[in-house]
């Protein structure tokens, strides 16, 4: 079945993002660049403070080692508590988009506002357990939104169908604002998920375990893709 990306009538780009927190570690310079030669189009770097998700993962410093070996926008999706005392370090590492918490407060339209002060597009995140309607307020402000479709804090989780009706609602409301603003979903996305989230409104599929899980991860970006029919966004 082919159809457009991002809702009814809407005719978006599908992005793939693969999530860093999947690949080796052991090989981080040489992982960022095969997504990155295998046509990803963003890259996902989950960042996890032990306390605002039961995980850790890495800060600034990996991110910024990683900057010079790729062209690739950086998404970095901030899973953190506080968020303010760190969004500096994470500009001047080389984030092109920060995403932060709406759940992390307790200012999160500040936080959007200071990550746009210094030069990086703003997104906001949504648990699972919260409802579209907690971002009503800060759209004003978002650049982009990004839904969670596990519970934060590992990869290779089940991706929770409930979240497709909130990813139809998060539609409307950023296609309401009259701006472009990208709608990413994080977690579980395969082909299947992620064709059902394109059909849901989302345009970003971010991808850990279905791309550095597989062996060849041009078929595996491919592979998300296909469903939209759509070719590789900007
Ligand atoms: O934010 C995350 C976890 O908090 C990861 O980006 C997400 O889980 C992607 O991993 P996978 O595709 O393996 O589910």
């Amino acid at each position: 079945m082919s159809f457009s990306a991002g809702g009814p009538g809407r005719a978006r780009t599908v992005r793939v993002a693969p999530s860093l927190l999947a690949a080796d570690f052991a090989r981080v310079g040489a992982e960022v660049a095969a997504v990155e030669q295998a046509g990803a189009d963003w890259l996902h770097l989950d960042v996890m403070d032990g306390h605002f998700v039961p995980n850790l993962s890495f800060g600034p410093q990996l991110i910024a080692a990683c900057r010079p070996l790729t062209g690739l926008p950086f998404d970095v999706h901030l899973m953190i508590a506080p968020v303010d005392p760190f969004i500096a370090a994470f500009a001047e590492a080389g984030a092109q988009h920060i995403h932060i918490h709406i759940e992390a407060g307790p200012h999160a339209h500040r936080s959007l506002q200071t990550i746009k002060a210094h030069g990086v597009k703003a997104g906001i995140a949504l648990n699972p357990a919260t409802p579209a309607d907690a971002v009503a307020e800060v759209m004003d402000v978002a650049d982009l939104i990004l839904v969670m479709t596990v519970n934060p804090g590992f990869g290779g989780q089940r991706f929770i169908t409930s979240q497709l009706n909130k990813i139809e609602r998060l539609r409307r409301m950023a296609d309401a604002t009259g701006r472009d603003i990208p709608i990413l979903v994080d977690g579980g996305i395969d082909a299947t998920t992620g064709a059902d989230c394109v059909r849901a409104g989302a345009d970003t599929l971010v991808a850990g375990t279905s791309v550095f899980g597989k062996q060849d991860y041009r078929a595996a970006i491919d592979a998300l893709r296909a469903p939209a029919g759509i070719a590789a966004g900007g």
